[in-house]
């Protein structure tokens, strides 16, 4: 049992450290910020206090050890140092979970093993996540730090979605399996898309589009996950930024074999040179939208292959679930890209699916209906906010509620 009430998230990424101090008496942010470009000679780091103030800090954070010590240096400027009585809990964004975290938990040596042991499965992430576990840890060894799974959420789809169609000994030898990512944010605006629609989560059918840089879609059936698109590793799927997505796994043996590239080579080309980035050279969704309306044509090829593969999962995802009652849109191109959400949507009326182009170009940080009142299926924009859902979890787990 803990005094305290505020709960410190970490969400690290590869090259980057979003941090959220977060009071649960009133989910207020008492502080937040962001460190990018980590391990690059001109890195950043934003700082917003409690009042809203900036503060930002230019120069090179050579690893995210560095990046998380100026961090709580950042907190403890505004006497909210990880030291501080007032804290309940660390919470961590962990992406690779596996299949034994089905629900937050709390860190010791033997998981952060099992979370060490799952690196080859999420090599973009869960260094970054072991980190930032470990330096909360020697900042403050008597707090609980708690993991929670991007995997988690997903742990509830069938066996015959979770499974690859391939010899099950060597499957089971191996763990491989679709586990899918981005849980945490699946399960928030899942059920914040029930809030908005005034209907209780146990009774939609939701379709989830998380489109960050990373991007996946789930199917949510009365809040339970039965599908999810990405798999063994975040590679799966969609197209994203820099991922490919769904490819032919014939090519990494006909790159290999007839391209002499090595595997490491082809993982490389996969994860970091693929997805919008390899179609058009840039892998921000506002540079293609920028490049494409004068006319550029790699980068109206980028966009339309990106949606068209998004419409692909909608159908995919209406057959699974049967009946859709809402399309979710979160993250950064699924919150702010009003013609993705249009392009992903068009001529699906007969699907029920329709937008509403007015609704549709409102700019807004509110969850908002982009369909027309009498579209069968409810369009929605709903802001992702996976700190949030993180330090609720911790919290809960520590006060011993869950
Ligand atoms: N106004 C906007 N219009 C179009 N795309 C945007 C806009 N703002 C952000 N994005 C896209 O959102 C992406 C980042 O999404 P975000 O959810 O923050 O990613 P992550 O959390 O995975 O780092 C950017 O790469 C950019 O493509
Ligand atoms: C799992 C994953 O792809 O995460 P992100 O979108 O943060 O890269
Ligand atoms: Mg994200």
């Amino acid at each position: 049992m803990t005094e305290g009430t505020l709960v410190l998230v970490l969400n690290a990424g590869s090259s980057s450290v979003k941090y959220q101090l977060i009071d649960m008496l009133d989910g207020s942010r008492a502080a937040a910020g962001l460190v990018e470009r980590i391990g690059e000679p001109a890195g950043r780091l934003v700082h917003t206090a409690a009042d809203g103030a900036e503060r930002e800090l230019l120069g090179a954070f050579p690893d995210h050890t560095a990046a998380l010590d100026a961090v709580a240096a950042e907190l403890a400027a505004d006497g909210l140092g990880l030291d501080s009585p007032r804290l309940a809990a660390i919470g961590h964004r962990v992406v690779h979970g596996g299949r034994r975290f089905t629900a937050p938990t709390v860190v010791t040596d033997e998981v952060l093993a099992e979370v060490r042991r799952l690196i080859p499965v999420a090599p973009l992430h869960n260094p970054a996540n072991i980190t930032g576990i470990e330096v909360a840890r020697r900042l403050r060894p008597d707090l609980p730090q708690v993991a929670v799974f991007d995997t988690a959420f997903h742990t509830t789809v069938p066996e015959h979605a979770a499974r690859y169609a391939i010899d099950r000994a060597v499957a089971d030898e191996h763990r491989v399996r679709r586990y899918g990512f981005h849980g945490t944010s699946h399960r928030y605006v899942s059920r914040a898309t029930a809030r908005l629609l005034g209907r209780d989560p146990a009774e939609l059918n939701v379709i989830v589009l998380h489109l960050g840089n990373g991007a996946s879609a789930s199917a949510v059936a009365g809040g339970v996950c039965v599908e999810t698109s990405m798999g063994l590793t975040p590679l799966e799927g969609l197209v994203m930024g820099t991922r490919s997505g769904d490819v032919d796994p014939g090519l990494v043996f006909h790159l290999h074999r007839v391209g002499g590239l090595t595997v490491d080579e082809i993982d490389d080309l996969l994860n970091r040179r693929s997805g919008l980035l390899g179609l058009c050279g840039d892998n921000d969704m506002r540079e293609i939208l920028r490049r494409a309306g004068e006319g550029d044509q790699a980068a109206q090829l980028a966009f339309d292959a990106y949606v068209h593969r998004l419409r692909k999962y909608i159908g995919a995802y209406y057959a699974v679930l049967g009946r859709v009652d809402a399309i979710a849109f979160t993250a950064g191109v699924g919150e702010n890209a009003a013609p993705v959400r249009a392009a992903a949507c068009a001529g699906l009326e007969a699907l029920g699916i329709e937008i509403d182009a007015e609704l549709n170009s409102v700019r807004s940080r509110e969850a908002r209906v982009v369909s027309p009142a009498y579209a069968r299926v409810a369009v929605a924009v709903v802001p992702t906010d996976e700190e949030l859902e993180i330090a609720q979890q911790a919290f809960a787990l520590v006060r011993g509620d869950t």
